[in-house]
């Protein structure tokens, strides 16, 4: 069969292209990632997902990652590879127990910030050990007019998590996260994903997004584990387990002292093939005007 498989997927509505690619052959440039995503030109998503062997990726894969395990090659819409994405793996780990890539249950997902344990439920629930949510100071986010404050969480990738208080009221639901937050290039020389985030009541929370090389997203796994750690901090909590309502749907995490994890659902909504002729023309890099 002639064509590039995908499978579209997604986690809370924070969606994805999966790309088999078991012989690391795919040529996967940064103008077919951007194609793939785009929601009129291609299929439509926030991020791809190449699924490849650890041992066989040419990506710079940690040392805590076995060597025999499946490595999900995280693209952002914008074609950028970064280090995590937490609902990204749990819809790889659904699509690998789908696809008889693996026994459902208990296993290790490769990924650029490390190995992480999954454990794939019966009703296609995806449990994550996403590590230690490690605050590393402050900064603050600019949207409009206004400055918010925010905790800096490094949870393999970068996230700055407002915490609103209770007087910002509908604030939340409000903003305009069409354009991206303004934050300090200093604390966050590669960007940010920045999290606002309101607790509604003890134990549940509500969270919005801009995500860095997206934009808004309806929801995004890291996002949550790092704005239930800032949230749980502001009420002088180290731990706790958390309700996070984003607007694709609602997780759970749970912030112990040494690591953290996130429980939600996955759906895979369809298989097919890409056209040749389309992949073949996604892999044009537009031209760069000369200068003479
Ligand atoms: N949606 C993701 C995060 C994807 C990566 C992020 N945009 C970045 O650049 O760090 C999630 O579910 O965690």
């Amino acid at each position: 069969m002639s064509g590039v498989e995908f499978t579209k997927g997604h986690g809370t509505q924070n969606d994805f292209v999966v790309l088999p690619d078991r012989g690391d052959a795919l040529e996967l440039t940064s103008a077919r990632v951007r194609a793939l995503c785009d929601r009129r030109e291609g299929l439509g998503a926030d991020g791809v997902l190449r699924v490849v062997r650890s041992s066989r990726t040419d990506q710079l894969v940690p040392a805590d990652t076995a060597d025999s395990c499946w490595f999900m090659d995280y693209r952002n819409a914008d074609g950028s590879a970064v280090e995590m994405c937490g609902n990204g793996v749990r819809v790889f780990a659904s699509y690998l127990v789908h696809h008889g890539l693996q026994p459902p249950g208990e296993f290790v997902v490769g990924t650029r910030a490390g190995g992480r344990r999954v454990v794939v439920h019966d009703d296609a629930t995806v449990t994550v050990d996403m590590g230690r949510a490690v605050v590393t100071g402050r900064s603050s986010a600019v949207v409009g007019d206004a400055v918010f404050d925010g905790v800096c969480v490094d949870m393999g990738n970068p996230h700055l998590a407002c915490v609103l208080d209770a007087s910002a009221g509908d604030l939340l639901d409000e903003f305009d996260l069409g354009v991206a937050p303004g934050y300090d290039a200093q604390v966050f020389p590669n960007g940010v994903n920045v999290e606002f985030v309101r607790t509604l009541a003890p134990g549940r929370v509500r969270m919005r997004v801009h995500e860095r090389g997206v934009g808004e997203t309806r929801s995004c796994g890291t996002g949550t584990v790092a704005a239930v750690a800032a949230a749980l901090g502001e009420s002088h909590q180290r731990t706790g387990t958390v309700l996070v309502e984003t607007p694709g749907g609602l997780l759970t995490v749970t912030i112990e002292e040494m690591t953290s994890t996130l429980t939600g659902p996955t759906v895979l909504v369809a298989s097919g093939r890409l056209a040749e002729s389309w992949w073949r023309e996604a892999g044009r890099e537009p031209a760069v005007a000369r200068s003479s």
